[in-house]
């Protein structure tokens, strides 16, 4: 069950490039995160099941996401899930969907709902951990609601990277990690596709009042403290 155990002040940036009507309001922890507590189904006694804690995180292409991730797994543990790339390891693996994948990332269009939910849904399934970071995933309105609806949990926090627009194209066409989407055609269509259907997803949370907005300019680290004070309420709550 999810219930409310406690509502922390929120640290958020309210400011944004984009229009984001409402930022975070308040971090709620949830009692998921507590270990163990013994609960009766038919009769025997069994470890109650740990929901786990996730952690949208969102933002344009070159907003800084997984850069961020890294360094949130190596301080506070948690699990990163890049949606991309889950995809490009299906793409590599010559899986069923491979070619569709392919064609759909070169395009900077999203690959249907069902595919990436069920990646995501596998590796959440296969971890010991419990707390994790979905990275690039929810991109539409109609991937948050098939993942509500096949994995039957909503994010507790949603990080999201604001960055200009021209500073994350700096920053993409500079990646060189072999990507075959980071160059100048693709980046404009994923840039469209963003404001038309990531931003809706990002003002959703922000009206359930889950969204952190970070402004992500500046040093690396200068953004992860922005980033850090979140996770550490995070960790306050639910000790
Ligand atoms: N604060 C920063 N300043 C300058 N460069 C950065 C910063 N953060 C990340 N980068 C660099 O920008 C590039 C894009 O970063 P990253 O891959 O983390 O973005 P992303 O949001 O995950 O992008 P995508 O959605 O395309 O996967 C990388 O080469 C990374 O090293
Ligand atoms: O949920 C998702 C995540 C990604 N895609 C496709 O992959 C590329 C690259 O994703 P990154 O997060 O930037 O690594 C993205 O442009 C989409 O084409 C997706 O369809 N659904
Ligand atoms: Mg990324």
């Amino acid at each position: 069950m999810w219930r409310r155990v406690a509502s922390l002040s929120s640290f958020f940036s309210s400011s944004s490039s984009y229009f984001v009507p409402q930022t975070a309001s308040r971090l709620n922890a949830w009692e998921s995160l507590t270990t163990g507590i013994p609960q009766q189904a038919n009769g025997v006694i069994v470890p109650k099941e740990k929901t786990p804690f996730i952690t949208f995180v969102l933002g344009g292409p070159g907003s800084g996401k997984g850069t961020q991730c890294i360094k949130i797994v190596e301080t506070f543990g948690f699990t990163h899930l890049s949606a991309g790339d889950l995809l490009r390891r299906e793409i590599a693996s010559n899986s069923a969907d491979g070619a569709m994948i392919l064609n759909t990332i070169k395009e900077g269009k999203i690959v249907p709902s069902q595919v990436t939910v069920k990646l995501i849904q596998k590796e959440m399934e296969s971890s010991d951990n419990n707390k994790f970071l979905i990275d690039g995933f929810p991109r539409t309105e109609e991937n948050r609601v098939s993942f509500e609806r096949i994995i039957g949990v909503e994010p507790n926090v949603v990080l999201f990277f604001d960055c200009p627009e021209e500073e994350m194209v700096k920053r993409v066409l500079n990646r060189n990690q072999g990507r075959v989407d980071d160059n100048l055609e693709t980046i404009k269509k994923r840039l469209k596709i963003f404001e038309a259907l990531s931003l809706p997803v990002i003002n959703y949370y922000s009206r359930r009042g889950k969204l952190y907005t970070i402004k992500a300019v500046g040093a690396e680290d200068e953004i992860f403290e922005q980033v850090r004070p979140i996770f550490t309420a995070i960790e306050q709550a639910v000790a």
